[in-house]
């Protein structure tokens, strides 16, 4: 069918502020590092991403970054296909917020679970304050996937946007749904 040969995805990067989402973003999208620091107030990137013979046509939104206090964006439940879920490896707060913000998206949108990826991003620096292991037991906990990454390094930054897609085919297939329109949130 040609609807599942070019498929329409739309990807929120969430988490703390500075955990590297607009340099994993940017690493993914324009092959670079970005060494300074700018905060984000939000920027879409668009890319074509084939995943075992399927092309995606992806939008990425890259947020500000959250915290406990903020209140989730509506354009970053509604309409949304998949999440990717950025913390530090070195800050422990941005681990914390991980579990917060995925609270919040399903509060919003009125669902269990939603396809997300959990991302221990700056994998390269050597003080860490998250193990592998206690966030791949959260990634479990939350039905997520699960990966470090390094934007500086260039490891694994690309995984990070298939592992995403395939949550999403995984959810829609499982619920037997021919394409996904949004995560399932109603606008009211
Ligand atoms: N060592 C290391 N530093 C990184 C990595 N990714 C990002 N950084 C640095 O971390 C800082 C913050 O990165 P950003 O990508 O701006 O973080 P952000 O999450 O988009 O920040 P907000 O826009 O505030 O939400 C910058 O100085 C980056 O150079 C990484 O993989 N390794």
């Amino acid at each position: 069918m040609p609807g599942d040969i070019f498929k329409k995805r739309k990807i929120a990067v969430l988490g703390s502020r500075s955990v590297g989402k607009s340099s994993l973003v940017v690493q993914y999208i324009e092959n670079h590092f970005v060494e300074s620091y700018y905060p984000t107030i939000e920027n879409t990137f668009n890319k074509s991403i084939a995943v075992k013979g399927v092309e995606y046509d992806c939008d990425i939104i890259d947020t500000a970054g959250q915290d406990e206090f903020s209140i989730l964006n509506a354009k970053h439940a509604i309409g949304i296909h998949g999440y990717v879920l950025v913390y530090s490896v070195a800050s422990r707060t941005s681990f914390e917020m991980v579990k917060i913000v995925y609270d919040k998206i399903i509060d919003f949108c009125g669902l269990q679970s939603v396809p997300a990826v959990v991302v221990g991003s700056k994998a390269d620096l050597q003080r860490r304050e998250v193990s592998t292991a206690e966030a791949q037991e959260l990634a479990n906990k939350l039905g997520c996937a699960f990966i470090e990454t390094s934007a500086r390094t260039n490891l694994n930054v690309g995984k990070v946007f298939e592992l995403c897609l395939g949550e999403i085919e995984k959810r829609y297939r499982r619920r037997g749904a021919p394409e996904p329109q949004t995560s399932g949130c109603v606008l009211m």
